[in-house]
């Protein structure tokens, strides 16, 4: 079982937190050093971005962590470096790489793979590989024993939902809203709604992001999801607070864990 479906499993009827963060904003270091605050504050698996030069489905605050990223030159290879850091410590908690598909690309779908499993990587999730693509980079995921995230939007016709549901595995990322990150309008019946759908195709956990920005946003998803992902509230937080960056990070993830975990 992956280290992503372990964690599934093991919250039972729990719901899950799953935080997002930038590789290299504001640098590698703090980068790693928020990795274990987000697990000290109870979250459940990382989600952690590779700094791309052209984010388009991020909002101004997730587009200015990338540029910050980027102005350092992290390069994909660093993100893998980072994740293997993390691993010397922690070998629990599942990361999830989101990235666009060009730095993986130019990489190598096959040595991509090989070597995000080395550095324990658990899953992956490419914002602007189509369908028909997927499988190219996905033959060699499954082997390497890393999931494929594939998100879902409000939009997203059932044949996709279908093919997506033969490809994806560890969860399913359901985006709240047709938009783009750091948006402010969640409509929590909506959600469900549309949740209820995705579950009727697709047999594993649905997590749910986008909009999702304190702890009753994070309770109400958490009620008809099973997972809340959160992460322009914190990319914002670390923006504000060049220096003390984990202190307030922590104090963000540990109310919204507890909003999560107090759903139902
Ligand atoms: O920022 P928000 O509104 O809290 O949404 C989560 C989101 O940041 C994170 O999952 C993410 C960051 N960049 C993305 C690109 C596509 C899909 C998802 C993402």
């Amino acid at each position: 079982m992956s280290r992503i479906s372990q964690v599934f499993a093991n919250l039972q009827a729990k719901k899950a937190l799953i935080p997002y963060i930038t590789a290299g904003d504001p640098n590698l270091g703090t980068t790693l050093q928020l990795m274990h605050t987000l697990v000290d504050s109870g979250a459940d698996l990382i989600e952690l971005g590779v700094p791309f030069s052209d984010p388009m489905a991020d909002g101004e605050v997730i587009q200015r962590a990338a540029t910050r990223a980027v102005a350092q030159g992290v390069s994909l290879r660093d993100v893998l470096g980072l994740v293997a850091q993390f691993r010397e410590t922690n070998q629990t908690t599942p990361v999830m790489l989101m990235g666009y598909l060009n730095p993986i690309h130019r990489l190598g779908y096959e040595a991509f793979a090989q070597a995000a499993a080395e550095a324990g990587v658990d899953g992956v999730l490419t914002v602007d590989c189509p369908i028909e693509e997927i499988g190219a980079l996905n033959q060699y995921l499954k082997p390497a024993g890393i999931d494929c995230i594939f998100l879902i939007s409000p939009t997203t016709p059932v044949e996709r939902i279908e093919a997506i549901a033969r490809e994806a595995s560890g969860f399913v990322y359901y985006v709240s809203l047709n938009g783009v990150t750091g948006s402010a309008n969640l409509d929590v019946a909506a959600v469900a709604k549309q949740v209820a759908l995705v579950k009727q195709y697709v047999p594993l956990p649905v997590g749910v992001g986008f909009g999702i920005r304190d702890a009753a946003s994070a309770k109400a998803i958490a009620e008809v999801a099973d997972a809340a992902i959160v992460g322009s509230r914190l990319v914002q937080a670390i923006e504000n607070n060049v220096g003390n960056e984990p202190a307030v990070v922590a104090a963000i993830v540990q109310e919204l864990n507890q909003a999560v975990k107090a759903a139902v």
